[in-house]
């Protein structure tokens, strides 16, 4: 048995027709974390979660959530997890009081044991409790699906593209709340396409292109390894071309007296950048340097694949 709140060991899925959508994916989540996992359209983040949802069967490998295998105990698997999916689903003519009550019973939640109103103060929908669900905006429901997900208190809630289509407000509520419930425990794995908030959210990122993993390491560690740099100099004198020097992986020149640097940080630092300038005889009137995000990272590890 493992620690991981999801084990997950040599994962395949070929679909009917051949695709080969999850190939060989092996990696753990650590429990109590905030995990990401990313990847672009169609790499197989849905197919991964529906696997773990009992949706999908795998074609090979072995996934475990909660130490309990998917096959061999499905249903302690299933009530470990609360999968919140890309649609929205739930009957339009029930409230969202009776939604969660609904779920919370299918799920066997004795009554005294419900919690449907804390949930609904918790996202923030306790004035619409007694709304049809077809009422509410879709920001409103995603959130709804959110208290879903969460009815019989799973340790391990997972998000599926949970802020497509929802504002920038909302968005920022959703994730005081995923914080809030991390806080209390709960390991929460959420894929996004938005690297920006992959990298302020997880504690650690999982990679996958075209149905295999990049990439499993510290959202810290990824976002340093990205290797270039750059930094625009601004001279005080127009310059013809641009000076040369083996420093400089590239060197641009942007305007009569900006030059635009590429460096590697690993091999040489800003410093010896801007002594290298001022060697070719120019004066530094100002400079800039842009930090590398996850984007760049995120597109320097999928470029080439597959
Ligand atoms: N039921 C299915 N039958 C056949 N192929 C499928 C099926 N579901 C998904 N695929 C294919 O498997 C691949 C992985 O799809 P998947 O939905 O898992 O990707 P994804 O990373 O979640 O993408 P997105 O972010 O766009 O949802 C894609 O090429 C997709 O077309």
């Amino acid at each position: 048995m493992t620690d991981a709140a999801i084990s997950i060991q040599g994962l395949g899925k070929t679909y009917a027709g051949g695709k080969r959508a999850l190939d060989g994916v092996t990696f753990d989540v650590p429990r109590g974390q905030i995990f990401g996992l990313l990847g672009p359209n169609g790499a197989g983040k849905s197919t991964l979660i529906n696997i773990l949802a009992g949706l999908v069967n795998r074609t090979e490998g072995t996934a475990s959530i909660w130490g309990f295998d998917i096959a061999e105990h499905p249903r302690n698997a299933k009530a470990s997890i609360g999968i919140v999916n890309q649609e929205i689903l739930f009957d339009p003519f029930f409230t969202p009081i009776e939604t969660l009550e609904i779920q919370a019973g299918l799920y066997g939640v004795p009554k005294a044991e419900r919690r449907s109103m804390e949930l609904l103060q918790a996202v923030h929908l306790a004035d619409k409790a007694n709304a049809y669900a077809r009422t509410l905006s879709g920001g409103m429901k995603r959130r709804l699906m959110v208290a879903k997900a969460m009815v019989h208190s799973p340790p391990v809630l997972v998000l599926d593209e949970p802020t497509a289509g929802v504002d920038i407000q909302l968005r920022q509520q959703l994730w005081d709340y995923v914080r809030e419930l991390n806080a209390g425990g709960v390991t929460v794995v959420l894929t996004t396409h938005y690297l920006e908030e992959a990298e302020e959210l997880c504690d650690r990122i999982a990679i996958i292109n075209h149905g295999r993993l990049i990439t499993n390491e510290p959202t810290r560690a990824l976002v340093g390894r990205a290797q270039e740099k750059v930094v625009a100099v601004t001279v005080d004198r127009d310059v013809a071309a641009p000076p040369a020097n083996a420093c400089f992986q590239k060197i641009v020149l942007k305007g009569e007296r900006t030059l635009e640097i590429t460096y590697a940080k690993d091999k040489v630092n800003a410093g010896e950048v801007l002594a290298a300038i001022q060697a070719a005889g120019l004066g530094i009137v100002d400079v800039s340097t842009k930090e590398a995000d996850l984007e760049d990272v995120f597109l320097s590890l999928t470029r080439g694949e597959g």
